[in-house]
Protein backbone atom coordinates (compact mmCIF):
# COMPACT_ATOMS: atom_id res chain seq x y z
CA UNK A 1 0.00 0.00 0.00
CA UNK A 2 1.07 3.50 -1.08
CA UNK A 3 0.29 6.02 1.37
CA UNK A 4 0.62 9.97 1.37
CA UNK A 5 -0.51 12.04 4.56
CA UNK A 6 -0.30 15.93 4.55
CA UNK A 7 2.11 16.10 2.50
CA UNK A 8 3.50 19.63 1.25
CA UNK A 9 6.16 20.04 -1.15
CA UNK A 10 8.24 23.26 -2.63
CA UNK A 11 11.30 23.28 -5.11
CA UNK A 12 13.71 25.93 -3.95
CA UNK A 13 13.19 29.02 -6.07
CA UNK A 14 9.64 28.27 -7.57
CA UNK A 15 6.47 29.85 -6.73
CA UNK A 16 4.81 26.12 -7.43
CA UNK A 17 3.47 24.04 -4.69
CA UNK A 18 1.94 20.78 -4.07
CA UNK A 19 -0.39 19.88 -1.05
CA UNK A 20 -1.77 16.10 -0.51
CA UNK A 21 -3.84 15.67 2.98
CA UNK A 22 -4.47 12.02 2.07
CA UNK A 23 -3.91 9.69 -0.84
CA UNK A 24 -3.81 6.21 -0.44
CA UNK A 25 -2.96 3.49 -3.24
CA UNK A 26 -4.05 0.00 -2.62
CA UNK A 27 -1.55 -2.91 -3.37
CA UNK A 28 -2.45 -4.43 -6.76
CA UNK A 29 -4.47 -1.03 -7.76
CA UNK A 30 -3.73 0.50 -11.32
CA UNK A 31 -4.50 4.12 -10.91
CA UNK A 32 -4.04 6.63 -13.85
CA UNK A 33 -2.62 10.46 -13.54
CA UNK A 34 -4.25 12.95 -15.80
CA UNK A 35 -4.29 17.09 -15.49
CA UNK A 36 -2.79 19.90 -17.62
CA UNK A 37 1.13 20.51 -18.09
CA UNK A 38 2.69 21.78 -14.75
CA UNK A 39 0.29 20.99 -12.34
CA UNK A 40 2.62 18.12 -10.70
CA UNK A 41 1.76 14.72 -11.82
CA UNK A 42 5.69 14.24 -12.02
CA UNK A 43 6.39 16.25 -8.81
CA UNK A 44 4.04 13.09 -7.47
CA UNK A 45 6.11 10.34 -8.97
CA UNK A 46 8.96 11.29 -7.75
CA UNK A 47 7.88 12.28 -4.11
CA UNK A 48 6.57 8.58 -4.25
CA UNK A 49 9.34 7.55 -5.61
CA UNK A 50 11.78 9.09 -3.05
CA UNK A 51 13.42 10.89 -5.48
CA UNK A 52 12.27 14.32 -4.20
CA UNK A 53 11.72 14.68 -0.53
CA UNK A 54 8.50 16.80 1.29
CA UNK A 55 8.61 19.92 3.07
CA UNK A 56 5.96 18.25 5.37
CA UNK A 57 3.91 15.17 5.60
CA UNK A 58 4.98 11.55 5.14
CA UNK A 59 5.06 9.13 2.20
CA UNK A 60 4.42 5.50 2.99
CA UNK A 61 5.44 2.26 0.83
CA UNK A 62 3.81 -0.78 2.78
CA UNK A 63 5.73 -0.58 5.89
CA UNK A 64 8.73 1.83 5.35
CA UNK A 65 8.16 5.62 5.39
CA UNK A 66 9.81 6.71 2.31
CA UNK A 67 10.19 10.36 3.78
CA UNK A 68 12.35 9.97 6.71
CA UNK A 69 14.95 7.47 4.53
CA UNK A 70 18.40 8.55 4.04
CA UNK A 71 19.25 9.15 0.06
CA UNK A 72 21.34 6.23 -0.28
CA UNK A 73 18.54 3.68 1.05
CA UNK A 74 16.12 5.68 -0.68
CA UNK A 75 18.14 4.76 -4.05
CA UNK A 76 18.50 1.19 -2.63
CA UNK A 77 14.91 1.20 -2.35
CA UNK A 78 13.69 2.79 -5.71
CA UNK A 79 16.25 0.39 -7.25
CA UNK A 80 14.79 -2.81 -5.60
CA UNK A 81 11.34 -2.43 -4.93
CA UNK A 82 10.09 0.37 -7.32
CA UNK A 83 10.12 0.91 -11.18
CA UNK A 84 10.45 4.25 -12.49
CA UNK A 85 9.42 4.60 -16.64
CA UNK A 86 10.75 8.19 -16.16
CA UNK A 87 9.19 10.57 -18.99
CA UNK A 88 12.83 11.37 -20.49
CA UNK A 89 13.42 7.47 -19.86
CA UNK A 90 16.95 8.22 -18.22
CA UNK A 91 18.54 5.48 -19.88
CA UNK A 92 22.52 5.47 -19.21
CA UNK A 93 24.25 6.58 -22.83
CA UNK A 94 27.41 4.53 -22.16
CA UNK A 95 25.25 1.12 -21.31
CA UNK A 96 23.70 -1.31 -24.13
CA UNK A 97 19.89 -1.81 -23.97
CA UNK A 98 20.31 -5.08 -22.55
CA UNK A 99 22.83 -3.64 -19.28
CA UNK A 100 20.40 -0.64 -19.14
CA UNK A 101 17.98 -2.84 -18.54
CA UNK A 102 19.71 -5.10 -15.70
CA UNK A 103 20.71 -1.62 -14.34
CA UNK A 104 18.61 -1.59 -10.99
CA UNK A 105 20.60 -5.02 -9.79
CA UNK A 106 24.15 -2.96 -9.62
CA UNK A 107 22.28 -0.26 -6.93
CA UNK A 108 19.72 -2.77 -4.94
CA UNK A 109 21.70 -4.09 -2.19
CA UNK A 110 22.07 -7.69 -2.09
CA UNK A 111 21.31 -7.92 -5.56
CA UNK A 112 23.38 -9.83 -8.07
CA UNK A 113 23.13 -10.34 -11.57
CA UNK A 114 22.55 -14.07 -12.60
CA UNK A 115 21.48 -16.50 -15.02
CA UNK A 116 18.02 -15.73 -14.01
CA UNK A 117 18.10 -11.96 -14.09
CA UNK A 118 19.40 -12.16 -17.58
CA UNK A 119 16.85 -14.50 -19.08
CA UNK A 120 14.09 -12.61 -17.27
CA UNK A 121 16.18 -9.11 -19.06
CA UNK A 122 15.76 -11.02 -22.43
CA UNK A 123 12.24 -12.29 -22.04
CA UNK A 124 11.52 -8.88 -20.84
CA UNK A 125 12.67 -7.33 -24.27
CA UNK A 126 11.44 -10.11 -26.51
CA UNK A 127 7.85 -9.43 -25.19
CA UNK A 128 8.06 -5.82 -26.15
CA UNK A 129 9.83 -6.50 -29.86
CA UNK A 130 13.46 -5.93 -28.84
CA UNK A 131 14.83 -8.45 -29.71
CA UNK A 132 18.03 -7.89 -31.85
CA UNK A 133 18.56 -5.05 -30.04
CA UNK A 134 19.68 -5.73 -27.17
CA UNK A 135 23.48 -5.46 -27.31
CA UNK A 136 22.88 -1.97 -28.98
CA UNK A 137 23.18 1.72 -26.79
CA UNK A 138 20.28 3.93 -26.40
CA UNK A 139 21.46 6.47 -29.65
CA UNK A 140 21.20 3.58 -31.64
CA UNK A 141 17.48 2.63 -31.07
CA UNK A 142 14.26 4.91 -31.80
CA UNK A 143 12.49 7.22 -29.28
CA UNK A 144 9.52 4.20 -29.13
CA UNK A 145 12.62 1.78 -28.52
CA UNK A 146 14.33 3.82 -25.89
CA UNK A 147 11.05 3.81 -24.13
CA UNK A 148 10.39 0.27 -24.26
CA UNK A 149 14.08 -0.50 -22.57
CA UNK A 150 12.70 1.95 -19.82
CA UNK A 151 9.94 -0.20 -19.40
CA UNK A 152 11.65 -3.38 -19.17
CA UNK A 153 14.12 -1.84 -17.33
CA UNK A 154 11.06 -1.05 -14.64
CA UNK A 155 9.70 -3.97 -14.17
CA UNK A 156 13.33 -6.37 -14.17
CA UNK A 157 13.26 -6.41 -10.13
CA UNK A 158 9.35 -7.91 -10.15
CA UNK A 159 8.74 -4.49 -8.19
CA UNK A 160 5.63 -4.22 -5.69
CA UNK A 161 4.86 -0.69 -7.31
CA UNK A 162 5.67 0.67 -10.55
CA UNK A 163 5.58 4.41 -11.40
CA UNK A 164 5.08 5.04 -15.34
CA UNK A 165 5.44 8.97 -16.64
CA UNK A 166 3.68 8.83 -19.96
CA UNK A 167 4.95 5.14 -20.61
CA UNK A 168 3.08 5.29 -24.02
CA UNK A 169 4.07 8.98 -24.99
CA UNK A 170 6.27 8.16 -27.87
CA UNK A 171 4.34 5.39 -29.10
CA UNK A 172 2.42 4.40 -32.55
CA UNK A 173 -1.24 3.53 -31.62
CA UNK A 174 -0.62 -0.87 -32.07
CA UNK A 175 3.10 -0.32 -29.71
CA UNK A 176 0.97 1.87 -27.16
CA UNK A 177 -1.54 -1.24 -26.59
CA UNK A 178 1.13 -3.89 -26.60
CA UNK A 179 3.39 -2.01 -23.77
CA UNK A 180 0.15 -1.04 -21.84
CA UNK A 181 -0.81 -4.66 -22.29
CA UNK A 182 2.82 -5.77 -20.81
CA UNK A 183 2.60 -3.31 -17.85
CA UNK A 184 -0.76 -4.27 -16.89
CA UNK A 185 0.19 -7.99 -16.97
CA UNK A 186 3.59 -7.69 -15.63
CA UNK A 187 2.26 -5.74 -12.96
CA UNK A 188 -0.94 -7.95 -12.40
CA UNK A 189 0.93 -11.08 -12.18
CA UNK A 190 2.89 -9.59 -9.82
CA UNK A 191 0.26 -7.72 -7.42
CA UNK A 192 2.20 -4.48 -8.03
CA UNK A 193 0.64 -1.10 -7.60
CA UNK A 194 0.65 0.86 -11.02
CA UNK A 195 0.52 4.51 -10.81
CA UNK A 196 0.65 5.86 -14.54
CA UNK A 197 0.45 9.49 -15.88
CA UNK A 198 -0.83 9.54 -19.27
CA UNK A 199 -2.19 11.76 -21.22
CA UNK A 200 -4.00 9.23 -23.51
CA UNK A 201 -7.07 9.25 -22.84
CA UNK A 202 -8.51 6.81 -24.03
CA UNK A 203 -6.48 4.58 -22.53
CA UNK A 204 -8.17 5.45 -18.83
CA UNK A 205 -11.29 3.11 -19.27
CA UNK A 206 -8.28 0.06 -18.41
CA UNK A 207 -7.57 1.98 -15.30
CA UNK A 208 -9.17 1.38 -11.82
CA UNK A 209 -9.20 4.62 -10.82
CA UNK A 210 -8.05 8.37 -12.24
CA UNK A 211 -6.66 10.93 -10.27
CA UNK A 212 -7.26 13.99 -11.92
CA UNK A 213 -4.71 16.95 -11.16
CA UNK A 214 -7.12 19.64 -12.88
CA UNK A 215 -8.91 19.55 -9.31
CA UNK A 216 -6.58 17.14 -7.23
CA UNK A 217 -4.02 19.43 -6.30
CA UNK A 218 -4.85 21.61 -2.93
CA UNK A 219 -8.44 20.02 -2.73
CA UNK A 220 -9.38 19.07 0.89
CA UNK A 221 -10.06 14.41 0.29
CA UNK A 222 -8.17 12.63 -2.06
CA UNK A 223 -8.36 9.16 0.23
CA UNK A 224 -9.32 6.26 -2.82
N1 LIG B 1 13.53 21.04 -10.40
C1 LIG B 1 12.59 21.98 -10.42
N2 LIG B 1 12.83 23.20 -9.88
C2 LIG B 1 11.88 24.16 -9.85
N3 LIG B 1 10.63 23.99 -10.35
C3 LIG B 1 10.34 22.81 -10.91
C4 LIG B 1 11.29 21.75 -10.98
N4 LIG B 1 10.70 20.68 -11.59
C5 LIG B 1 9.46 21.07 -11.87
N5 LIG B 1 9.22 22.34 -11.47
C6 LIG B 1 7.97 23.08 -11.58
O1 LIG B 1 7.00 22.40 -10.81
C7 LIG B 1 5.74 22.42 -11.45
C8 LIG B 1 5.23 20.97 -11.59
O2 LIG B 1 6.07 20.27 -12.51
P1 LIG B 1 5.78 18.78 -12.93
O3 LIG B 1 6.88 18.37 -13.84
O4 LIG B 1 5.53 17.97 -11.71
O5 LIG B 1 4.42 18.94 -13.74
P2 LIG B 1 3.63 17.90 -14.67
O6 LIG B 1 2.21 17.99 -14.27
O7 LIG B 1 4.28 16.57 -14.58
O8 LIG B 1 3.87 18.51 -16.13
P3 LIG B 1 3.92 17.80 -17.59
O9 LIG B 1 2.54 17.25 -17.87
O10 LIG B 1 4.26 18.94 -18.50
O11 LIG B 1 5.00 16.74 -17.54
C9 LIG B 1 5.94 23.14 -12.78
O12 LIG B 1 5.51 24.47 -12.59
C10 LIG B 1 7.43 23.08 -13.00
O13 LIG B 1 7.88 24.20 -13.72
Amino acid sequence: MIAINDLTFAYPDSDFRLNIPSLVLEPGEKVAVVGPSGTGKTTLLNLIAGIAVPQSGTVRLGDVTVSNMGDADRRSLRAGRIGFVFQDFALLEYLTARENILFPYRIAAGAKIDDAARTRAVQLAQSCGLEGKLDRRPGALSQGEQQRVALCRSLIMKPDLVLADEATGNLDPANKVAILDLLFARTSEQGATLLAVTHDHELLPRFDRVIDFATFRDAGEHAA
